[in-house]
């Protein structure tokens, strides 16, 4: 309907300004081969400024629209889910790999959250982050979801992960109780921890999957909220 209404309203406003040109000009009389030319360039400012105030406009009606309608263009809760995980990684300070992961249950309620870091106590900034030696040290992200659980059970729960989980991170994801393992990537794959996580997955009968997106990109964006309509208040002393 707004798409209807915006071309008639072009359509009129050109043949009115073109009429008015052909007036003032008489060019249409005198059609040789340049006159075209002299026709159009001049009106093609005319034309992008009408064409942005139509844009404008049709956006306008269009938000107006979208405040009393139901949105439908929202994340799936696939999505959702990884994409929490994927955020957790944000606060890893992993060089090579941050690893996020995002326990969910059968309400579709998240009940633990974990990255890969050092253990608590064991300062980021003390402890080695070389290839070689942060295996020592490094509690991965699954570990740290389960650990920092905050329901009483994880029983029959699915963990979303970044990186397909590794042998240790397998066997307490089997001892928890978590029924499935969705995971982004496989990157590890061909590596002896992680054929013996599947392994003890394949015999535990806890299912596995890749993860793919609906979207390839889920942008945060903080300038989004429209701060000015919002009143500021102090922040406490
Ligand atoms: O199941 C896993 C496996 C690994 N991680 C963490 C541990 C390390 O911080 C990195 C792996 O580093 P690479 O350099 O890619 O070997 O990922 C984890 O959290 N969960």
């Amino acid at each position: 309907m707004v798409k209807l209404i915006v071309m008639t309203l072009t359509q009129r406003f050109y043949t009115r300004t073109f009429a008015l040109y052909a007036l003032i000009t008489d060019e249409t009389t005198n059609f040789d081969a340049g006159a075209p030319y002299v026709l159009v360039v001049p009106m093609l400012p005319v034309a992008a400024v009408t064409l942005l105030t139509f844009t404008l406009v049709a956006t306008a009606i269009k938000q107006n629209k979208d405040i009393n309608t139901k949105r439908e263009d929202v994340l799936s809760w696939e999505d959702y889910f990884m994409a929490t995980a994927v955020l957790a990684a944000k606060r890893s300070k992993d060089p090579c790999s941050q690893v996020g992961a995002c326990i969910v249950n059968d309400d579709k309620k998240i009940v633990g959250i974990g990255y890969n870091g050092m253990p608590t106590g064991c300062s980021d900034d003390d402890f080695p982050w070389t290839k070689k030696e942060k295996h020592l040290y490094v509690c991965h992200a699954e570990m740290n979801a389960i650990v920092n659980k905050n329901s009483a059970d994880i029983k029959n729960c699915t963990i979303y992960v970044v990186l397909f989980p590794c042998d240790q991170c397998a066997k307490i994801i089997i001892q928890s109780g978590l029924r499935e393992v969705v995971y982004l990537s496989d990157k590890h794959e061909s590596k002896e921890t992680t054929q013996a996580a599947k392994r003890m997955f394949d015999s535990a009968r806890i299912t596995y999957r890749q993860h793919i997106p609906q979207n390839r990109k889920t942008e945060i964006d903080f300038e989004e909220i429209n701060w000015d309509a919002t009143v500021q208040r102090a922040p406490s002393p």
